[in-house]
């Protein structure tokens, strides 16, 4: 699946909104991806999910014991790209701030995937991958869907994007003006 089929369902779902978000990195963006609005279609979510379990598959050699999903946006693409690879999918999720595996027990040496709904900066990647390193997972991947990097983001591992979409993001004390005079939104769960 090529990036204009990614981008295409997005689109046919509403998912590709504009205006003034704020993102999880803090940056500022005029574009937001909404995945959920992708996710709510299990046709849709499938055939996303079932193409990037082929890329993993190609792309990672050796055993896979877990995907692992960062809650909220990461837990159905973790989940249904778990199906396709065959092995079961646990999720991190917030508490006091911080990604924890609050729910599941992990081996030390697992060697996990962790598979993502958006990047951009890759921080939620890394606090995912903080985690799981301080429980003795060894993380041989990542994964995600749409890389708004494009590329230039680096985790530490192999990330593994069905689509690149590099899209514009700014610090909050350098807006455009035509990105000032909109008031922002925040749509992540961070700090919420
Ligand atoms: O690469 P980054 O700069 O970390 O940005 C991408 C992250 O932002 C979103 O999560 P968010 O924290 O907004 O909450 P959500 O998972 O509930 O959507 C998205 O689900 C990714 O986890
Ligand atoms: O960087 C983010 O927080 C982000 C960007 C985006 O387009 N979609 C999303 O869910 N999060
Ligand atoms: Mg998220």
């Amino acid at each position: 699946m090529n990036t204009d089929e990614v981008l295409g369902i997005f689109r046919e779902a509403g998912a590709v909104l504009e205006g003034h978000f704020i993102l999880t990195s803090g940056l500022r963006s005029p574009v937001f991806l909404q995945k959920a609005r992708v996710f709510m279609h299990a046709d849709k979510t499938e055939r996303l999910c079932k193409a990037l379990a082929e890329k993993i598959r190609a792309g990672v050699p050796g055993k896979i014991d877990y995907v692992v999903g960062p809650a909220i946006g990461g837990l159905i693409p973790a989940y249904e790209t778990s199906r396709h690879l065959g092995v079961p999918a646990i999720w991190v999720e917030r508490e006091g701030g911080e990604f924890r595996l609050r729910r599941f027990e992990i081996a030390s040496g697992a060697r996990v995937v962790i598979v993502e709904d958006i990047v951009t900066t890759g921080l939620s990647i890394r606090e995912t991958i903080e985690c799981l390193r301080e429980l003795g997972a060894e993380v041989v991947a990542a994964a995600c869907i749409i890389d708004r990097s494009a590329g230039k983001t680096h985790v530490g591992v192999p990330l593994i994007a069905l689509a690149e979409y590099e899209v514009p993001a700014y610090p909050a004390d350098r807006l455009p003006p035509e990105l000032a005079a909109i008031p922002a939104v925040k749509p992540g769960s961070r700090n919420i």
